[in-house]
């Protein structure tokens, strides 16, 4: 039976980033011969904006649904590890682990053993990929792994294996970590260390024969017979994948693991609430969606087009959350008289405005579902305090019970109308699993809120905003008063 060794995940915050100061702030410092490539034409580090501002801040918001993967390959000696604990230092905040390619190497056979100097340890088949991925893929879904421990004396796997908790940041390094397909597309971030080959020697030479048992010679033959030819042929060639390019030498690029650790920050911000409640649906997010957002949000916006485009943004928001309905698989036959195997829309819907401004959501609602009943309930602040909130009028269908339930109101504030509404809906016997909350804008606050008292009710929103001001309890930077806007003259 194997052993396990436990090995704890560094501490994790619940916020994201700390607001530390960085070259990216400004982007005319310079970068210390760090080299940034968008192999895809897709930016990795986003120099131009300032990243505290409000436009930065705002987009912070947008979802994350996973770990963040960094991959980070480079020659053997290359500096790797050094360069990955540099990262995990400076994300001290955050819960990162960190993993080595060189785990997943495969035991050898005793025939192998036998011969062991003929053996290539650098050669792609020398390790187990698929053990690679499935580990990684397991903590995309955020369950825990077994890594095995591999020992460089004996070239064999240990008995014991490592335990691996789900973290926020997983840094995977090795010399062939951009060199497999099927890893490198799991990776948010794809970082090659580029080290002079002579400097790689030397340190190779000096760390195997004070930490993996080997003698100058035959260090020197392996380097000659596998590691040079296995460099030029899988390592140096994975470098066109890499994100980001480290040059490192004797001295430490601090600027590049600033500017990289400084990204990761800014992508973490992004999905803490995501990765927080697996109830709340953050709408993909386009620069159409991204448009009529700034219009709706734009104080000189006139009445009608603060409308047209409200309307715009809501039936999206009411699509996109029809999506999260079950379905039935249904096959048809089409005009051609071929079948095609398409869905059939779930049945026993009904909508709930929350008065006044859920109103709004109701052309909406009608349009996508033709016929569909829709109730409405009006929760009305009682008291001084913001989260008095009495019932005041309810009207629903009689069989709501049997009904998935679409709750509207385009803010998500503080929370409190949405809870009130969700009790109401749940006193009528509807499963809380059956309920459907839809916002077009919903602060953090708010989201906590209902998130955790009702977990399985999803909340679905189009964007994120950065919170509620404390005395007025708007959303900012929000909408001011959304009913205001839409309803009045
Ligand atoms: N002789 C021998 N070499 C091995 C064995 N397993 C792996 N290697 C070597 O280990 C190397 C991979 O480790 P490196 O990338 O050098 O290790 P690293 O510590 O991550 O390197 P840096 O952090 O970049 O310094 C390959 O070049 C292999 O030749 C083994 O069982 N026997
Ligand atoms: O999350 P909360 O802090 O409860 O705030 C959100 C509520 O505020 C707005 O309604 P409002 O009370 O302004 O009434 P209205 O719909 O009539 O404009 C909005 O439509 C929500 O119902
Ligand atoms: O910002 C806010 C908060 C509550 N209700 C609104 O209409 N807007």
């Amino acid at each position: 039976m194997s052993g396990v060794v436990m090995e704890g995940s560094m501490s994790g915050s619940e916020n994201g980033a700390s607001p530390k100061q960085s070259p990216l702030r400004n982007p005319h410092r310079s970068l210390n011969g760090l080299h940034i490539v968008c192999p895809d034409g897709g930016g990795v580090l986003q120099l131009e904006e300032p990243r505290g501002s409000r436009s930065s801040r705002s987009r912070s918001s947008r979802g994350r649904t996973q770990p963040f993967f960094i991959g980070v390959a480079g020659g053997t000696a290359s500096g790797k590890t050094t360069v990955c604990n540099d990262i995990m230092q400076r994300l001290h905040d955050q819960c990162v682990v960190m993993l080595s390619q060189d785990s997943f190497y495969r035991g050898l056979t005793p025939e192998e053993l036998a011969d062991v100097a003929s053996y290539n340890f650098d050669h792609p088949d020398s390790i187990d990929n698929e053990a690679v991925v499935h580990c990684l893929t397991e903590l995309q879904s955020m369950r825990s792994v077994e890594v095995p421990i591999y020992d460089f004396t004996t070239h064999q796997r240990s008995c014991e294996v490592r335990h691996v908790e789900p973290a926020d940041v997983v840094i995977i390094e090795g010399i062939l970590v951009l060199h497999i397909e099927s890893l490198r597309e799991l990776l948010n971030m794809k970082i090659f260390v580029d080290t002079d080959d002579d400097l790689r020697l030397a340190r190779r030479i000096q760390r195997d024969v004070a930490m993996r048992g080997r003698d100058i010679a035959g260090v020197i033959e392996q380097y000659t017979k596998f590691v040079k030819p296995a460099f030029d042929t899988f390592v140096a060639p994975s470098r066109k994948h890499a994100d980001v390019i480290i040059p490192w030498g004797r001295q430490e690029n601090e600027v590049a693991i600033d500017l990289i650790t400084e990204h990761i920050r800014m992508k973490l911000q992004q999905p803490e609430l995501r990765r927080i409640y697996r109830n709340l649906e953050l709408m993909p997010s386009n620069f159409q969606i991204r448009g009529m957002h700034t219009l709706i949000r734009d104080r000189t916006t006139s009445k009608a087009d603060f409308v047209f485009y409200a309307d715009r943004l809501l039936r999206l928001v009411v699509e996109h959350s029809l999506g999260h309905l079950p379905f039935r698989e249904k096959c048809v036959v089409s005009a051609t008289g071929h079948p095609y195997i398409g869905v059939d829309f779930a049945k026993k819907l009904c909508g709930v405005s929350i008065i006044r401004s859920g109103e709004s959501m109701e052309n909406a609602l009608r349009a996508c579902c033709k016929g569909i009943k829709i109730g409405k309930i009006l929760v009305h602040r009682v008291g001084d305090h913001v989260m008095d909130k009495e019932l005041i009028y309810e009207k629903l269908p009689a069989d709501i019970a049997e009904r998935h339930v679409l709750l509207m109101d385009p803010i998500l504030a503080t929370g409190n109308s949405a809870v009130r509404a969700i009790q109401v809906v749940l006193s009528k016997g509807v499963d809380e699993g059956k309920i459907l909350f839809l916002s077009l804008i919903a602060a953090p606050e708010g989201i906590h809120v209902v998130c955790k008292k009702f977990p399985r009710v999803k909340v679905i929103t189009s964007e994120i905003d950065e919170g509620i001001d404390e005395s007025t309890f708007q959303v900012i930077p929000g909408i001011g008063e959304f009913g205001d806007r839409y309803f009045c003259d």
